[in-house]
């Protein structure tokens, strides 16, 4: 990746993250992540979010500082947005290369630069409202946007261009190739990012969901010429593209969401699978949008991001040592943690004996709180007979109604 200009003096510098296949650990980039950071030259330079040391990312922002003729002890600030490790990771490295360098930070950053990095000095502490003059014409401005996505986080704006740099927010999966605003990009590689920025958002940020919704209200006044987010494209022709879309994920909170269904199902022995060839069907015949997973075959990553958007869930989870099939379980978890709430569900499975998947079910949606309203349910012993399939197929029909109903309307 090269060192590409965004506005006279500002330039976006960053990285590709295209062989690990996990971001914090868990979540599948099979299209890898970009890890953007930006330069502010006035008469001082300004650094904007760093690296991990992740597929030698600083060696790439190096070699692109040597692109610009910037020497790294020339950059007089670090503004560190965000403290996760994916964009500070490199804050110890960069600072024995550069040791007079001041971080910028609000206190909550502050505080975590000193936890993760044990640094206390040369680090200035800004609040919203607060400006760096940089000479040239250059002013950053702060404002912080707490738990989007952690506490301490803020995001810097550039007065004269009126370039916003959000870290974490308005961000997206998949790499970046050399055209890295949105003007410069098709339909169709707008429609891969549109699901990456959905799939980021479920994953990373969904928790923070009514935080994201404050943060989009503090900023409202701020007249906005680009978004510059920490991973993904720039958005410059059309930034306000990317705030409505993450005001629509964060809205799917509260719900309604989309009148779309997510099912995700698991079994061991094929009798919920044949059940689950009547749901789709009755599926495909309501002409519903859906999508189907199956656990745990398919990762979490990718169910969260349906299912984040989906007004429906059905839910197919044979019986297992008294409890859910473990696979099951665990999704329904990973639903709670990151409150994918106020859904409408329909659940069906196969037990043996005595059941214990809805018991483990309610435990579940009571524990998240996840106040989810289950219109109908259809388990069966063993093998599915062909009434309990023709019931099924019944109730899955009148379930779509039921979503159809409680959807948001302006999808
Ligand atoms: C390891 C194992 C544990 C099971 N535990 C229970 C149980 O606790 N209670 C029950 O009613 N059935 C239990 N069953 C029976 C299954 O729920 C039953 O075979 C069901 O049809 C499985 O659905 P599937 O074919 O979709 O996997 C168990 C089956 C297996 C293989």
């Amino acid at each position: 990746m090269n060192a590409t200009e965004l506005f006279p003096g500002i330039w976006h510098l960053g990285a590709n993250i295209s062989k690990d296949n996990l971001f914090e650990g868990m979540w599948p980039i099979p299209h890898g992540v970009s890890l953007n950071s930006y330069l502010v030259e006035g008469k001082d330079i300004a650094l904007i979010d760093l690296v991990r040391d992740w597929e030698d990312a600083p060696g790439e922002i190096e070699k692109q500082l040597g692109q610009l003729g910037v020497d790294i002890q020339r950059i007089r600030y670090l503004v560190l947005n965000h403290l996760e490790p994916d964009h500070t990771g490199w804050v110890p490295g960069f600072k024995q290369r550069n040791p007079g360098v001041e971080i910028v930070t609000t206190k909550k950053g502050a505080e975590l630069v000193d936890t993760f990095y044990h640094i206390t000095d040369n680090v200035r502490v800004v609040k919203t409202g607060d400006s760096i003059d940089l000479g040239g014409g250059k002013v950053l401005r702060f404002y912080e946007i707490p738990n989007v996505h952690w506490p301490e986080t803020m995001a810097t704006y550039e007065v004269s261009s009126k370039a916003l740099f959000p870290c974490d927010a308005f961000g997206s999966f998949g790499k970046i190739g050399d055209r890295i605003f949105d003007d410069q990009l098709s339909e169709e590689e707008h429609a891969f990012y549109e699901f990456e920025s959905l799939r980021y958002y479920a994953n990373i940020v969904a928790s923070f969901s009514p935080f994201v919704e404050r943060a989009i209200k503090a900023l409202e006044g701020l007249e906005i010429s680009a978004i510059c987010p920490s991973h993904g494209i720039i958005w410059r022709r059309h930034p306000e593209r990317i705030v409505e879309r993450y005001a629509r994920y964060a809205s799917y909170y509260k719900g309604p969401a989309e009148p779309e269904v997510t099912l995700i199902w698991g079994s061991m022995y094929d009798n919920t699978a044949t059940a689950t060839d009547v749901v789709r069907e009755a599926l495909l015949e309501s002409g519903i949008t859906f999508h189907e997973y199956r656990v745990p075959e398919q990762d979490f990553s990718h169910i969260l991001a349906h299912a984040w958007k989906s007004q429906g869930f059905i839910l197919g989870m044979p019986t297992y040592e008294y409890h859910m099939f473990p696979p099951m379980a665990h999704t329904i978890d990973i639903l709670g943690r990151k409150h994918v709430r106020g859904r409408t569900v329909f659940w069906y499975g196969s037990f043996g004996w005595s059941g214990g998947a809805e018991r483990e079910f309610n435990e579940l949606t009571e524990r998240h709180k996840l106040g989810w309203e289950v219109v109908g349910k259809a388990d069966f012993r063993g093998n599915p007979t062909a009434e309990d399939l023709s019931r099924l197929k019944r109730e899955v029909t009148a379930f779509v109604e039921k979503v159809r109903e409680r959807a948001r309307t302006s999808a």
